[in-house]
């Protein structure tokens, strides 16, 4: 079976950057991005191409060679899923916030809405590509929703995680660790199906990178990667509270520990507390499931990784108040870094937004410099949280657009996001700049303590 058109629902963060790569690896694909999101989708369409919008590095430049030769962005979301032969969901799958599994479960309803329009549009047979992550044993949701139409069309389902991280989707995307393929391979049709979006990533993943599973292997694989991934982060993050109580230093732990081949050294990076709009909300799905299913045990166990995270961003905020004398009344606290993460635009859940919003309980006035973030976007996550009024967090917290103008006349400066270019900043300008005592915090392991105390700064890093 050969694909000629693919349609994708969902122009997010997942559904633009895999479809820019399908579309310049696969120059005899049509690929259709559609998206109810309307701002969005002009933005995909914006002449300038550095408009797009998400930055991530290297994007552009594939946008701009892809788009209108086969690379298309369109709200007319029937109009191209009955184009299809192929059809990515990759809408986004929040933790649900109302109801059954509130604050825990993931929150289909989108998925389901595209089933049902899917269901609803379609007049000839095609192949369902889950790309959102979702609970497993999802397929069968959408095998019931989509078999029920009663119009004789034929769907297969696949389920085709996304592993990407965002800061570094291109890459990930052009040379896959794996790219995995759920589907039901005890039948001719879903072999087919399997085969067909197996040809398709051929295009440029050889064969021993592409592996092909059960739909369930292929659903849980998704949540349980997210899952390990998290755990190391915390596991470091655990070991880095117990650095600073007894002068060990985490960095040489996680070097020690990672030289084992067996260990491996990634993901050992001790931080201010993992973000993102997926690790949580990924391992709350999966500590909702095992619940469930009874497994208590199981929940709890992976739930651990939650709380170690939540109590590492709370430590950290609580560091720089009993730093400062045990008051941020009226204080002026530098924040560089509101991004979850560097090289991404991307917010979500990022611990910038969680200390920030502890420091203002406290009272402190927040100067606030991200070289990606916009200042709507950083009101709009403080408000999104409903600790205060929008008015008040706008009264309380400033942006500003260098980093020299937020640590001006500033009592702390904290790290949260490592972005490269913090490292290069003239941080003795900046001392001098300070009020002094001058306070450094640095949440993410980005500068040497030494040049830092050398220039004068009262300094504070994570597990060090
Ligand atoms: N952000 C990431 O780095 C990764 C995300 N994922 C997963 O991919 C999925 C999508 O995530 P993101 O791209 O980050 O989300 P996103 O929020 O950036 O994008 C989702 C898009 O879907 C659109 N949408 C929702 N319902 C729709 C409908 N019925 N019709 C048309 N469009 C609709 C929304 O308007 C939005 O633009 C999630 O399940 C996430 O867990 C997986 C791997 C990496
Ligand atoms: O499902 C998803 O959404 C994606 O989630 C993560 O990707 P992402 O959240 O974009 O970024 P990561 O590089 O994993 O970082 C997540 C958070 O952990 C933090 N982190 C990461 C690594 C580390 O060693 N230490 C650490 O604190 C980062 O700063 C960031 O806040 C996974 O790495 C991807 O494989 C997955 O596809």
């Amino acid at each position: 079976m050969k694909i000629e058109n693919i349609c994708c629902i969902g122009a997010g963060y997942v559904g633009g950057p895999t479809m820019a790569i399908i579309a310049q690896k696969c120059p005899h694909i049509n690929v259709t991005v559609v998206d109810i999101n309307e701002k969005r989708i002009a933005a995909w369409n914006d002449e300038d191409v550095n408009n797009i919008p998400i930055y991530e590095p290297g994007l552009s430049d594939i946008v701009k060679e892809a788009r209108g030769r086969n690379l298309f962005f369109s709200t007319e979301v029937d109009n191209a899923i009955d184009k299809a032969d192929m059809i990515f969901i990759s809408v986004n799958t929040p933790t649900k916030t109302y109801g059954m599994g509130k604050g825990m479960a993931a929150d289909l309803k989108f998925i389901e809405l595209c089933a049902r329009q899917i269901a609803r549009v379609s007049t000839s047979d095609k192949i369902v590509v889950e790309k959102s992550t979702l609970p497993v044993r999802t397929a069968e949701a959408l095998k019931n929703i989509l078999e029920n139409t009663g119009n004789g069309v034929k769907f297969q389902i696949l389920s085709n995680p996304e592993f990407l991280a965002e800061g570094t989707a291109v890459d990930d995307l052009l040379t896959p660790d794996r790219v995995l393929i759920g589907g039901d391979i005890d039948s001719e049709k879903g072999k087919e199906a399997v085969n067909a979006l197996v040809d398709v990533y051929a295009n440029w993943v050889s064969k021993e990178h592409i592996l092909t599973t059960n739909v369930w292997s292929s659903e849980l694989s998704k949540l349980t990667a997210n899952a390990f991934l998290a755990q190391r982060v915390s596991s470091i993050n655990a070991m880095s509270e117990l650095c600073e109580k007894t002068g060990a230093d985490v960095n040489e732990v996680a070097k020690a520990v990672g030289m084992d081949s067996r260990i491996g050294s990634r993901f050992l990076q001790s931080s201010v507390g993992f973000g993102g709009s997926c690790f949580q909300k990924d391992i709350l799905n999966l500590v909702y499931i095992a619940k469930s299913y009874g497994l208590g045990e199981v929940a709890d166990y992976w739930e651990q990784v939650i709380i170690l995270n939540d109590h590492q961003k709370r430590r950290f905020a609580e560091k720089i108040v009993k730093t400062l004398f045990n008051t941020v009344s009226g204080k002026k606290i530098a924040i560089l870094g509101w991004a979850f993460k560097k090289d991404t635009n991307d917010t979500r859940e990022s611990a910038a937004i969680y200390v920030a919003d502890y420091l203002m309980n406290e009272q402190a006035e927040i100067i606030v410099y991200d070289p990606k973030v916009t200042e709507e976007q950083i009101y709009a996550d403080l408000d999104y949280l409903g600790t205060r009024s929008e008015n008040e967090n706008r009264s309380l917290l400033k942006v500003v657009n260098t980093a020299k103008d937020a640590c001006r006349d500033s009592h702390a400066v904290a790290v949260l996001t490592e972005w490269d270019e913090y490292k290069k900043l003239d941080w003795k300008e900046i001392y001098s700049n300070m009020l002094k005592p001058a306070f450094l915090f640095d949440g993410r392991r980005l500068l040497e303590r030494k040049a830092m105390e050398d220039i004068g700064f009262e300094f504070y890093a994570i597990g060090n």
